[in-house]
């Protein structure tokens, strides 16, 4: 551990759900909203991060037409260990028939379990895009079934598929989250049976269900590959869709039909089968 850590603050004057999505897909560390912003933390001095924001707030000011306040303060703090401290705040949570908790804490009996040591990539199972993706893959994941889990974070929904007797591949355009999912599955003794730094597209086979928990954007970059990605029959879990994103997100999904929709305060996940 580093004697000493950086810490980034981030005060933004309105659009704050867009810086969001934005720190969401550009930092592999963890971030943490504030009241008029964001925390984030790193080990490592975020002089890239602050750059990005400023450039993304300028690019933002432009394209709508608005001024947009953003203050960014970088701090050096010493160290007190702050991904332990992070750890510690993680409790267990239920949801559907998972149960997910970190290993320090009991396993829950009547329950599937699922061993999550909170770190650096995304997927705890406590924020509402990860807990609903949950929920679908409880209730559409089949023994036997064929599943990829593309941009799998900590791995938490190919843990939870892989639970329920499917066969799970995973990927993630993140190294760290790649060894991260792999560290989580062994901590359930289970093993993905592939995968992989890069997205979907990496792969040419199909699957009984895709699931894609990322921010809106992505969803309609990566659209023709996660659709390929499925099987005649396939269901698409498509999570990370804040709601105003959502008609956007599905004009790329027109040859799909709506099965199913989750919505959690502004959070939606569409559950898609090919029309
Ligand atoms: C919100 S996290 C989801 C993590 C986990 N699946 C969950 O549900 O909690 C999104 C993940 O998608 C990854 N990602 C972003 N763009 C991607 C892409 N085009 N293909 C694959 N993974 C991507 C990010 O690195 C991040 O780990």
């Amino acid at each position: 551990m580093q004697e000493y850590y950086y810490e980034l603050v981030v005060k933004v004057s309105s659009h704050k759900e867009l810086f969001a999505d934005f720190l969401h897909d550009t930092i592999p560390v963890g971030f943490e909203e504030s009241e008029s912003g964001f925390i984030v933390r790193s080990e490592d001095e975020l002089d890239t991060i602050m750059w990005g924001l400023e450039q993304f707030c300028e690019a933002l000011q432009k394209a709508i037409g608005e001024v947009i306040e953003l203050e960014c303060i970088q701090q050096k703090l010493p160290n007190s260990d702050w991904v332990e401290l992070y750890q510690k705040s993680i409790t267990p949570l239920a949801i559907d028939k998972f149960y997910i908790h970190p290993t320090w804490d009991e396993e829950n009996p009547d329950l599937i379990n699922i061993a999550i040591d909170p770190a650096l990539a995304f997927g705890t199972g406590h924020h509402p895009t990860t807990a609903s993706s949950l929920k679908a893959i409880s209730k559409y994941v089949k023994e036997g079934d064929s599943v990829i889990d593309v941009g799998c974070g900590s791995g938490i929904l190919g843990i939870g598929a892989m639970k329920l007797n499917a066969v799970v591949e995973a990927c993630d355009t993140d190294p760290v989250s790649v060894e991260n999912s792999i560290v989580n599955a062994k901590l359930n003794n289970l093993k993905f049976t592939k995968i992989w730094e890069g997205s979907c597209s990496l792969s040419s086979a199909k699957y009984d269900i895709v699931v894609a928990n990322i921010v809106a954007d992505v969803l309609t970059f990566i659209a023709k590959d996660l659709k390929n990605a499925l099987k005649d029959n396939g269901i698409l879990i498509l999570s990370g869709i804040l709601d105003k994103y959502e008609s956007k997100v599905l004009g790329f999904y027109k040859d799909c039909e709506i099965i199913e929709r989750i919505a959690v305060d502004e959070w939606v996940t569409l559950i898609l089968k090919r029309k």
